[in-house]
């Protein structure tokens, strides 16, 4: 076990931040802790890191207490914050050695590691530049490349892909599996469901300081009554139509945008051809059907009555 949250409460005056918090990841895997703003992500991650006190509960880290004094376990970490933290007197070279020569000794290897790490990143390009010269996506790279080159155990990333250009958000990604697939567990935050259900092995829905559904995206998926999401185009569809369709089993919910009937279906056998059979039986015309899975977005709309992009 990696990290072990047991009954985490931090507030801030009034507000709870982080309500009674459980959490357990194993080695190896990239969880994913997703959630609205405000939710609590980055506040997990400060208490997890020992940088906020937290009023209740306990974190363990690789089976240790972690306490702001254990710096065998901060050695074992890599930490990539949603604001970019690096020098502004230091070439992207520099900012690299330095933050790597924090935690080695020898010189020649943390060459070696700030080379490598340079090049993970793909910032071969630019090593003498000074940040002020790259554009949002190379300082996010520079940003990882010095959270990483000291070949941490855990990576722990908050945010990292916020307002950055697709280029660098998928060299962060691609980064982020291959830290993986060489050992490194990822904790991964984000607010953007592409990406957990692109990178991650676990995720965890985070809402107003508590957990509220954890597990693959498939067992996620798997937790919600909708099965999934039909859209058909139509002409000339009557309100009275539109009722008779809502009284079909398994449907759940039924809207008409424009020229589009969007209809939300629990799981079922057959759901579409029910459908579709109404229609023709009352002479309706359709056009082009489409048929989606639930999304992370509709676990989360199910289980909050709210959008994760609120
Ligand atoms: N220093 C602080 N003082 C008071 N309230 C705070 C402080 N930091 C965070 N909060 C509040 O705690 C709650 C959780 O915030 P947190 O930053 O952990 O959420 P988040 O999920 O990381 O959001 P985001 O995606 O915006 O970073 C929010 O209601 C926030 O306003």
């Amino acid at each position: 076990m990696v990290v072990k949250v047991n009954n985490l409460v931090k507030r801030y005056e009034d507000l709870v931040a982080i309500d009674h918090l459980n959490l357990e990841i194993q080695e190896g895997e990239i969880f994913g802790l997703l959630g609205p703003n405000g939710s609590g992500k980055s506040t997990t991650i400060n208490c997890l890191l020992s940088l906020l006190k937290y009023d209740k509960g306990s974190i363990e880290l690789f089976g240790k207490k972690m306490t702001p004094e254990s710096y065998d376990i901060k050695k074992d970490i890599g930490v990539i914050f949603q604001n970019v933290a690096v020098f502004e007197e230091l070439t992207v070279y520099e900012n690299i050695y330095y933050f790597c020569s924090l935690y080695i000794k020898d010189k020649k290897e943390v060459k070696r590691l700030t080379e490598e790490a340079i090049q993970f990143v793909s910032l071969e390009d630019y090593v003498k530049f000074y940040p002020k010269k790259l554009s949002g996506g190379l300082l996010r790279r520079l940003n990882i490349a010095c959270g990483i080159a000291h070949k941490p155990k855990l990576v722990i990333l908050d945010e990292p892909t916020v307002a950055v250009d697709p280029q660098s958000r998928n060299k962060i990604l691609e980064g982020i599996k291959q830290l993986n697939e060489e050992g490194a567990t990822i904790i991964y935050t984000t607010h953007y469901m592409e990406e957990v259900e692109q990178l991650c092995s676990r995720i965890a829905i985070m809402d107003k300081g508590k957990i509220i559904a954890a597990g693959t995206k498939e067992e996620l998926k798997e937790m919600i009554s909708l099965g999934e999401k039909i859209s058909i185009e139509v002409y000339d569809i009557k309100e009275e139509d539109i009722d008779q369709i809502r009284g079909i089993a398994n449907v759940i919910d039924v809207k008409k945008e424009e020229n589009l009937l969007r209809i939300k279906s629990n799981k079922g056998r057959n759901n579409l051809i029910h459908i579709l059979e109404l229609l023709k039986g009352r002479e309706i015309h359709f056009g082009q059907i489409f048929t989606e899975l639930p999304t992370l977005n509709d676990v989360f709309l199910e289980i909050t009555g709210k959008e994760l992009r609120d």
